[in-house]
């Protein structure tokens, strides 16, 4: 029998995909356009070690002159190919937006455009006054030209950086495809889709009474199992408390009332429109659905045994039900279908999930050429290429015959390490712990070190009332959780 339940409604296309994308990410640019209302989430949350915000105003002409020497510098730092990743955050604030009058009057906007320097932390609610002796933020004062600016951040970190600097590029291959240790900053991606997917469910009023159970389902797999611990606690909130929002009630008219959209499901600090690992050079590709895969991925990799099936039958639900992508869940929706026997192992869950995106890289690869639609710098390839992982690929492999003699205990392996032990949280536990919580609710209780979820014994409660009605999965997660202690008693 089929794994899916039947959808119910029929939204989308790839263009919407697509567009959604490109309104969430101005992705022409390397630098980050920040406002008001990201500044300090996107400062807070980056892996780099300094940032520099340039503050212009968008009709100012020699701002528009300056752009390409500063974009140059960005490039060098920002984006998916940038050749010093993680050093330096490029990004700039538009002070001619309304919204960002208070953002740099604190910074003390005089002319524009004018450059402040510092670790993104002091940036993060700060301020800055040019009559201050001692900030952390300093004023750039000689970056006329990209040589000139760039000059200036050598002699402040005692680098030697060069406008000439140049990955070494692989002839065919990506520098992020056959870089292992660049997964790892898809975590970022990984919460961004998920939020955005939230995002999108709500907006597009995609929960109804036939796709709730499903739903459901598939934030219990987030609870356990996503990568990001702020997501599994976000996850957990509104767990917690979906029967109230939603249940017993019209779905749709809790939805539209907005009581959903108080919840964060990754909580309130993801970056938006800030692609790391999955950023396009160009609008229209990549982004939220490349996320989305990461994160399916990430997903199979974490489930056990036992979970195996329940998570796949629950992933193939979700992208049908909740994938604004027509095209795409219909064509996941025939994969997944195809599935005669139940998965008994999670390898073979892995795989199957593995193949299964292989199997569109190897379509698009084709439609993308014909239509001109790839991505330049990211065409599709069957993956994982030698270069990421060799063992992967039987040594006899006939490639002259188009076909590639897989090593699948290899490929298993490695699937495991690039999505399992180097895609996880980089960022440090107090800070995501120090995040406000429902009352009563000691949320960072349910979120272990692990992958694993402890849950306090009325939160345990809580969800399983909420979502046992929903399957086998809830009760099975619901057995996880009474058979690990809690940290913690519920208060
Ligand atoms: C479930 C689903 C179905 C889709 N179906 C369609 C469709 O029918 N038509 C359509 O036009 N678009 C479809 N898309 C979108 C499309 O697959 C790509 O996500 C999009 O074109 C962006 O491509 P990308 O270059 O960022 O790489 P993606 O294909 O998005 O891959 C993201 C990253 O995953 C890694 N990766 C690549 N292949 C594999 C693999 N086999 N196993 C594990 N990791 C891998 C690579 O690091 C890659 O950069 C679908 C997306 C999803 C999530």
């Amino acid at each position: 029998s089929s794994p899916v339940i039947s959808a119910p409604f029929s939204v989308g296309s790839r263009s919407i995909l697509r567009s959604i994308d490109k309104d969430r990410a101005e992705r022409t640019d390397y630098a980050v356009e920040l406002n008001a209302t990201d500044f300090d989430a996107v400062l807070k949350e980056t892996p780099a070690t300094y940032a520099v915000v340039e503050f212009f105003a968008h009709w100012c002409p020699a701002c528009r002159n300056y752009k390409p020497h500063y974009e140059k510098v960005a490039k060098l730092f920002n984006g998916a190919d940038a050749v010093h990743p993680g050093i330096i955050l490029m990004t700039r604030v538009d002070c001619a937006l309304k919204i960002n009058t208070n953002l740099c009057d604190k910074f003390s906007v005089g002319h524009y455009p004018m450059l402040l320097w510092g670790p993104p932390s002091k940036f993060v609610s700060g301020s800055w006054d040019p009559k201050q002796d001692k900030s952390a933020i300093r004023s750039i004062d000689d970056f006329r030209t990209a040589d000139r600016l760039l000059n200036w951040i050598n002699k402040q970190i005692n680098s030697s950086y060069s406008l000439d600097d140049r990955k070494y590029e692989n002839e065919h291959l990506q520098t992020n495809a056959s870089d292992p240790a660049q997964i790892a900053r898809a975590i970022y991606d990984v919460e961004e889709a998920t939020s955005t997917a939230f995002d999108i469910i709500l907006e597009h009023k995609m929960i109804k009474s036939e796709t709730r159970a499903s739903l459901v389902k598939f934030f219990q797999l987030l609870v356990v199992h996503h990568p990001s611990r702020r997501c599994r606690k976000g996850t957990t909130e509104i767990l917690v408390d979906f029967d109230d929002v939603s249940a017993n009630k019209d779905t749709t008219n809790a939805v539209e009332k907005g009581a959903l959209k108080n919840y964060q499901i990754c909580g309130k600090d993801v970056p938006r429109g800030y692609w790391m690992f999955c950023r396009g050079s160009t609008n229209e590709t990549r982004g939220l659905s490349c996320g989305l895969w990461v994160l399916l991925h990430s997903l199979s990799v974490r489930v056990d045994d036992g979970e195996s099936h329940m998570a796949f039958t629950t992933i193939c639900d979700f992208i049908h039900n909740f994938f604004i992508c027509e095209e795409c869940r219909q064509h996941f929706y025939d994969m997944c279908s195809s599935v005669s026997n139940p998965f008994k192992k999670a390898r073979e869950f892995v795989l199957w999930l593995w193949n299964a995106h292989n199997k569109v890289n190897e379509r698009l690869m084709k439609e993308e050429a014909s239509l001109g639609t790839a991505d330049p710098k990211f065409p599709k390839i069957i993956w994982p290429p030698r270069q990421l992982c060799s063992s992967c690929y039987l040594s006899k492999s006939r490639k002259d015959k188009g076909q590639i003699d897989w090593d699948h205990d290899e490929v298993y392996k490695f699937m495991m390490r690039y999505y399992g032990e180097t895609l996880t949280t980089l960022y440090k536990d107090k800070v995501l712990l120090a995040g406000e919580r429902p009352e009563g609710v000691l949320v960072e209780d349910l979120v272990a070190s692990t992958h694993a979820v402890v849950v306090p014994v009325g939160a345990a409660l809580a969800i399983a009332v909420a979502s046992c009605a929903f399957g086998a999965l809830a009760c099975y997660w619901r057995q996880r959780q009474k058979s690990r202690k809690p940290r913690r008693s519920w208060k």
